[in-house]
């Protein structure tokens, strides 16, 4: 079973049509790359999988069977979200704070709630600025912070909503490393992003979503990636150097 089907989603607002009878499967270890263009619906899509609307009709089925499940009260998620506003996504005094709640919110003990944090931190090189208010990082630090945050949640899927963008080279390798990370911890992750040479090298599988479904859903290799139809869709970057990531 893939890790995550979409049978015929449908979305509309006020009778506008934005999704219609969208099906797609995501196989499991994906490191998924979700492109199209500007309001073809990415970021709704991306919300309707994380549960936070729902659709008019069709269904979304995840396989949880191989999720570690942690014991007791504590909380788990399935999905989990990093939004394209990523200020408003901080909310602790402090970086080390910030990190804190995520174990916290989910239930776990105080002790284990500490470890999972200072674990977390020294993971993802943000150890020597724990003490820093959130909103005085920089942007690639704000993000790498949150998915340090989304690294503790154990969820199966991860969502990530243009996570490259307003970013220097600096910062998006800093996010591209935060990104490993969560593969190497197993976890799947479905990025919508315009900027598909970023993240190209790191991808394994690839969605274009366009007139209102996915229009191409493969696995994407180094050697298929010039045989891809970027042109068609309007996806290749005239600007940038040919594949370099
Ligand atoms: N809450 C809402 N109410 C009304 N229309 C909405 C709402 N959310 C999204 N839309 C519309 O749905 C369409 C898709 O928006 P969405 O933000 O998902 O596109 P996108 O592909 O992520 O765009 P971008 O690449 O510019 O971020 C747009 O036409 C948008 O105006």
């Amino acid at each position: 079973m893939p890790l995550l089907t979409l049978n015929r989603l449908s979305k509309s607002y006020e009778k506008k049509c934005i999704l219609d009878a969208l099906s797609m499967t995501l196989p499991h270890r994906s490191c998924a790359i979700l492109a199209g263009a500007c309001g073809s619906g990415k970021s709704l899509l991306l919300r309707l999988i994380a549960d936070l609307e729902k659709p008019d009709s069709g269904a979304i089925t995840l396989d949880t069977e191989h999720q570690t499940k942690p014991k007791g009260k504590t909380k788990y998620r399935s999905v989990s979200l990093l939004m394209q506003s990523v200020e408003s996504q901080l909310l602790g005094q402090s970086v080390w704070d910030d990190l804190y709640l995520h174990p916290m919110l989910a239930g776990e003990s105080n002790d284990e709630a500490k470890r999972i944090t200072e674990e977390a931190l020294r993971h993802f090189g943000l150890w020597h600025i724990r003490h820093q208010a959130p909103h005085t990082l920089s942007g690639g630090q704000m993000r790498l912070l949150l998915l340090a945050g989304i690294f503790t949640h154990r969820s199966a899927l991860i969502l990530l909503d243009e996570p490259f963008a307003n970013l220097d080279y600096t910062a998006v390798k800093q996010v591209r490393s935060g990104i490993e990370l969560l593969l190497k911890a197993g976890k799947s992750v479905i990025i919508a992003t315009h900027e598909v040479e970023k993240v190209i090298s790191l991808a394994n599988y690839l969605l274009i979503l366009s007139e209102k479904k996915i229009a191409l859903e493969r696995p994407l290799t180094e050697k298929n990636r010039d045989q891809i139809p970027w042109q068609d869709f309007d996806l290749k970057d005239p600007y940038a150097p040919a594949w370099q990531w």
